[in-house]
């Protein structure tokens, strides 16, 4: 395939059997797949995955050992500075002007890419930072760092934005409100890959997510269809006041019950007759019955589950 320079129907981001390797550690390991423009596309794994190395191939940051990487319709390695202006990227150590304030760090990095000036204002609001303007990159909090270094991404509005775990250091609040600014950006056509360890996060926010172990990908789909496919599992939750571990294993078709708090957990394939058996044996008052979430399906694929 031999991209052309801008045309506008290529994906995104086309990855077809990317290799990486540091020494013995096969960090990325023939992973192909696609992101289409305007797609909101998460990245999932387990701490050492390959999630960042994959991505810093898709910014021109890494070269591939091998496979073919086109970031919109460009190659991205060798650094290409035609397609530079055209990404956002923030990164787990994004690099800040430290001795400026924050604004006249957005105004620099806006300037470098010979975005509008207004740009700078409308951003540092976008992020919360209106108030810290004047407050030196030095002496801002870590998540105020990390607000600014997400606007830094974002002020020349870049087609594709890259974001990797960006609301790591926010508060619950900071953490919505960046919630609400990327879903303007999604409407506004952007196609965005983010990377995070929040599941809750990726099931609010991505079109489609990949689960990536041992730089492979194991899943990707909408988080409703690996929801779907991934976990037949039901739990039911029952106060343990009521029902002991002991007779919660007994029940048929219970496949492991187990205590959280003071309550038993209980799952099973067949959620109708074991809960005719709780309702025998504790009544059905207090009793909730837990759906999957992408969470149980991450976990069950990354093998970090408790069951
Ligand atoms: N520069 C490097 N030199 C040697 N090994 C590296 C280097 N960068 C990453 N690795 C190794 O490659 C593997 C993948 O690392 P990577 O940082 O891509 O994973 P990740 O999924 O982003 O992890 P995390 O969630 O912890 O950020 C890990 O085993 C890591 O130790």
């Amino acid at each position: 395939m031999t991209p052309t320079s801008r045309a506008p129907d290529t994906p995104a981001v086309e990855l077809d059997g990317v290799r990486k390797r540091y020494g013995d550690t096969h960090a990325v390991d023939d992973v192909s797949l696609t992101v289409a423009r305007g797609e909101f596309f998460g990245l999932l794994g387990p701490n050492g995955a390959g999630k960042t190395t994959l991505v810093e191939m898709m910014e021109g940051l890494r070269e591939a050992d091998s496979g073919a990487i086109s970031v919109l319709g460009h190659r991205p390695w060798p650094r290409d500075v035609e397609l530079l202006p055209r990404l956002g990227v923030q990164t787990q150590a994004s690099p800040f002007f430290v001795r400026l304030t924050a604004r006249e760090h957005l105004r620099t990095v806006a300037a470098l890419y010979a975005a509008d000036p207004a740009a700078v204002e409308r951003t540092l609001s976008s992020v919360g930072l209106t108030e810290h303007a004047e407050v030196r990159v030095d002496d801002l909090s870590g998540g105020q760092r990390q607000r600014l270094a997400i606007a830094a991404a974002l002020v020349h509005d870049p087609e594709l934005i890259f974001l990797d775990e960006p609301t790591a250091a926010l508060d619950p609040q900071a953490r919505r409100a960046l919630w609400d600014v990327l879903r303007g950006l999604k409407s506004a056509g952007r196609t965005i890959v983010y990377t995070t360890h929040h599941l809750d996060e990726a099931e609010a926010l991505c079109d489609r997510v990949a689960i990536m172990v041992h730089g492979r990908i194991t899943a990707l789909d909408t988080p409703n269809q690996l929801i779907a496919a991934g976990s037949t599992v039901t739990r039911l939750v029952v106060p343990a006041a009521r029902l002991s571990l002991e007779d919660a294993r007994a029940i048929d078709g219970v496949q492991n019950a187990t205590t959280e708090d003071d309550v038993v957990v209980l799952e099973t394939l067949d959620a109708g007759p074991v809960l005719a058996a709780v309702e025998k044996l504790a009544g059905l008052q207090g009793v909730q019955t837990r759906t999957a979430s992408l969470e149980d399906v991450y976990l069950e694929l990354t093998g970090t589950s408790q069951s």
